[in-house]
């Protein structure tokens, strides 16, 4: 097993290039599949879900080269239309393929997906608006086959804004006949990318950024050029690794209004931040101040996937703060590993409670998800001592060797095999 070993009491300095955004770049690795041809993407960040989802697309027929950052995808020649189990339980973008292939080959057979356990992770919605676009389905052992014989345009009401469900209808409806109008869509920017994408492959779509989506069916689309956009959660993520450690970064290719809600919330804590027009510059504060009450919500809402990294900055902020996940119903995981390192942090359902103002120890603790990994590296940052976090795994699903990026910025940061599953406890 690999794990990391971090030495804190460093404060962050200097500058650093943003990676481009995993969901970004995961779904439109899965649009490929939407055209016949040859495919360059490029800002891809080089990660453990890119690559399952390569090894899907190779599965599904696709031949993908990767040079460094861009990836070569030529669909010529899918023609499979099952993704295999072993795959599909890899990760969860798996589940973008069904969009695609239904409406390239008709049909498509799925287990379900993989990715973090940080929730039941139902694909209900996915589903149920599939089936509005007259997509029919039978399930037999786990194995879920869908097909249509062709996809009609319809009004789409989503009982949630679900950013995979929102992704992977655009998907579907892109080749279908007639309008697709999806309201209650997500509005996460990762969505607009994707439009943008497939409005460059010729698709006719607008409204991406905002709760109703329209999606003029096409009939056909063509290969294209594409670059990514940057990472908001990994710039955010360093953004407060700097403020935690109170240091001072440049991060490069950003886009600030993307992390409006993030910057706000950083800015309450004390941290100082500039916004360039591709860039911001970050100065932590000799003291953090706490916030009051803070929820996660669906974007431009305060994200999800910043809840436990800004978890750590208010162990950190001397007084009580409150912070509420109310995306999924267990990702709060890292609460536990965080006590150990001497976090006066209670759990109450959802909730939990900061007492602020509390240095952290360094000692042995475990990555359960991504994100929980990522608030573990800022904490063993901040800690005093040696911190061992299990679970390199995880990390690697959505930072680009992560410690060399903290090592360029000054920390210390180590990448260790041969821990063992018991070291965290
Ligand atoms: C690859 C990618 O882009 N991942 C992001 C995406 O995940 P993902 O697309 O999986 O997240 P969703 O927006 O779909 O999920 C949000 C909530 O809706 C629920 N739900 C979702 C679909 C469904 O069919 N039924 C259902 O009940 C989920 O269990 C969850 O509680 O958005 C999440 C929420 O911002 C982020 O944390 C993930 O990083
Ligand atoms: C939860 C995440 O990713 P995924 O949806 O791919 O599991 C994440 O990026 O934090």
């Amino acid at each position: 097993m690999e794990g990391f070993v971090i030495e804190g009491g460093k404060p962050l300095s200097g500058s650093i290039r943003v990676q481009g955004a995993k969901n970004a770049a995961l779904p439109i690795l899965a649009a490929c599949v939407l055209a016949e041809g040859i495919f360059e993407i490029h800002d891809v960040p080089r990660l453990s879900d890119i690559e399952a989802m390569c090894q899907i697309l190779e599965a599904l027929g696709a031949q993908v080269i990767r040079h460094q950052t861009s990836i070569r995808v030529n669909t010529r020649l899918i023609n499979n239309y099952v993704i295999p189990d072993h795959l599909m339980s890899k990760i969860r973008s798996s589940i973008f393929l069904m969009g695609p292939l239904l409406a390239r080959l008709k049909q498509v057979c799925i287990s379900h997906p993989g990715g973090c356990a940080i929730g039941k992770r139902p694909i209900d919605i996915h589903l149920n608006g599939l089936k509005r676009l007259g997509v029919q389905m039978t399930e037999k052992e786990g194995v879920i086959h869908c097909y249509a014989s062709k996809l009609i345009g319809d009004e789409i009401v989503l009982d949630f804004p679900s950013v995979g469900a929102t992704e992977n209808i655009m998907m579907a409806a892109v080749l279908g006949e007639g309008t697709t109008v999806l309201k209650n869509a997500a509005r996460e920017p990762e969505i607009s990318d994707l439009q943008d994408f497939l409005n460059k492959m010729g698709a006719q779509i607008t409204g991406a950024g905002s709760p109703e989506i329209r999606i003029r069916g096409v009939r056909s689309l063509r290969p294209v050029s594409h670059t990514i956009i940057p990472d908001r959660i990994v710039a955010g993520t360093l953004a407060a690794a700097a403020g935690a450690t109170g240091g001072e970064v440049l991060l490069e290719n950003v886009i600030p209004s993307h992390l409006t809600s993030i910057i706000l919330h950083l800015q309450r804590l004390g941290i100082e931040i500039e916004q360039g027009e591709n860039s911001l510059r970050v100065r932590g504060p000799k003291r953090l101040r706490p916030i009051p009450a803070i929820a996660t919500a669906p974007y431009p809402g305060f994200p999800t996937d910043m809840q436990p990294q800004m978890l750590v900055l208010l162990t950190q902020a001397e007084g009580i703060s409150m912070l509420t996940e109310t995306i999924f119903e267990s990702r709060l995981k890292h609460v536990d590993e965080l006590r150990k390192m001497g976090a006066d942090v209670t759990l109450d359902n959802n909730t939990v409670w900061v007492r602020g103002g509390k240095s952290l120890n360094g000692t042995s603790v475990s990555a359960t998800d991504l994100r929980a990994g990522a608030a573990l590296v800022i904490a063993g940052l901040v800690a005093q001592g040696t911190t061992h976090i299990t679970g390199a795994e995880h990390i690697d699903r959505g930072y680009e060797r992560f410690e060399t990026v903290i090592n360029k910025l000054g920390g210390i940061m180590e990448r260790k095999t041969g821990f063992s599953s018991c070291s965290s406890t």
